[in-house]
């Protein structure tokens, strides 16, 4: 658990974190949002203090970071950013293995999590170890700067904007592969992104953040349904009933029966549903579970779930 206290910095005469307070539960994700020099990266990195607070203190499952020796903090907490910030003239294994080493495991337990990381992150550990960063994609990158950054198995992940210059399509793959790990190992994921679409993806709550002031601090389904100012309700934008059905899955939406055409995957969004449904102009669609039928999913069921909640 991460506990921020009126965490404040001042620049000079400038404010730009300004009394911040919040708490982020253990194996939440926190997406810190809002709009460039707001803050965001300064908050963050006052978590690892990588910038050091003016006042205020920031708690670390109940421990007062400024207990703890930077340098150890810093290896205790995971930090990607955008750009990957890999080391050029070393291999993608020597990359992700860079902490643990650090740490004094042995070659073999290195070797293993570098492979095991490669693997869950869909780069084949025989081709891709030995590699230099030069010679992957952007995405790939990426991938290996996510990787690196959970290399020692911390609890607690900081990203900077960290998937800000993929495609949309790798970007989308780099989103879930993340949520995927984060669940799998219940890390707390504390992430900077001036987009709202990817915070309302990926936040378990959403931290959002204009001129050093922390404006809304709660789910996505609280802050669409109820955004406290009009620039957290501009941040979201005009599409709130479809930013509200991409936070539900098919199959919380499934009713038995039968329907034409191509199915949907029960895994899909009830947004990517509803535009199925517009798109091919059907009632109902088909839902398949692992290759099963499992039921339909209807029209007038997905209109309702996109009615402002009361
Ligand atoms: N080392 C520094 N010295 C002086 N001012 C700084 C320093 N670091 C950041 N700032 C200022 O603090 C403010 C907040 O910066 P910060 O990087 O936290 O914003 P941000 O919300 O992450 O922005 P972006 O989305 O553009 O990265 C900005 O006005 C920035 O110019």
């Amino acid at each position: 658990m991460i506990e921020i206290q009126e965490l404040t910095k001042v620049y000079g005469q400038t404010t730009v974190v300004d009394r911040v307070s919040l708490t982020i539960g253990a194996g939440e994700l926190c997406a810190i949002v809002g709009t460039s020099g707001s803050g965001k990266t300064t908050l963050m990195r006052m978590v690892n203090r990588l910038v050091e607070p003016t006042s205020g203190k920031v708690l670390i499952d109940g421990q007062d970071t400024r207990e703890v020796p930077a340098y150890e903090l810093r290896r205790r907490i995971g930090y990607a950013i955008q750009g990957h910030g890999l080391f050029p003239h070393r291999t993608v294994g020597q990359n992700i293995g860079t902490v643990p080493h650090l740490l004094g495991w042995d070659k073999a337990r290195i070797a293993n999590r570098v492979d095991e990381l490669l693997s869950l992150f869909q780069l084949d550990p025989a081709q891709f170890r030995d590699r230099m960063p030069n010679e992957l994609s952007g995405g790939q990158q990426q991938r290996v700067g996510v990787a690196r950054a959970l290399a020692a198995e911390p609890n607690i992940l900081l990203m900077d904007e960290p998937f800000g210059a993929l495609d949309p399509v790798i970007r989308a793959k780099a989103q879930d592969d993340l949520l995927a790990i984060q669940r799998r190992f219940n890390t707390t994921v504390v992430l900077v992104t001036h987009d709202m679409e990817e915070a309302i993806h990926l936040g378990s709550r959403i931290a959002v953040m204009d001129g050093g002031e922390l404006l809304q601090y709660a789910t996505p389904e609280e802050i669409i349904a109820n955004p406290a100012t009009d620039f957290v309700a501009e941040l979201i934008g005009g599409d709130r009933p479809f930013r509200l059905l991409s936070l539900a899955k098919v199959s919380s939406l499934v009713e038995p029966g039968e329907a034409a055409g191509q199915p949907i995957a029960a895994t899909a969004s009830l947004r990517e549903a509803y535009a199925e449904c517009l798109w091919s102009g059907r009632e109902a669609l088909p839902v398949m579970d692992n290759g099963t039928l499992v039921g339909r999913i209807n029209r007038a069921d997905l209109a309702r779930c996109a009615v402002r909640p009361s």
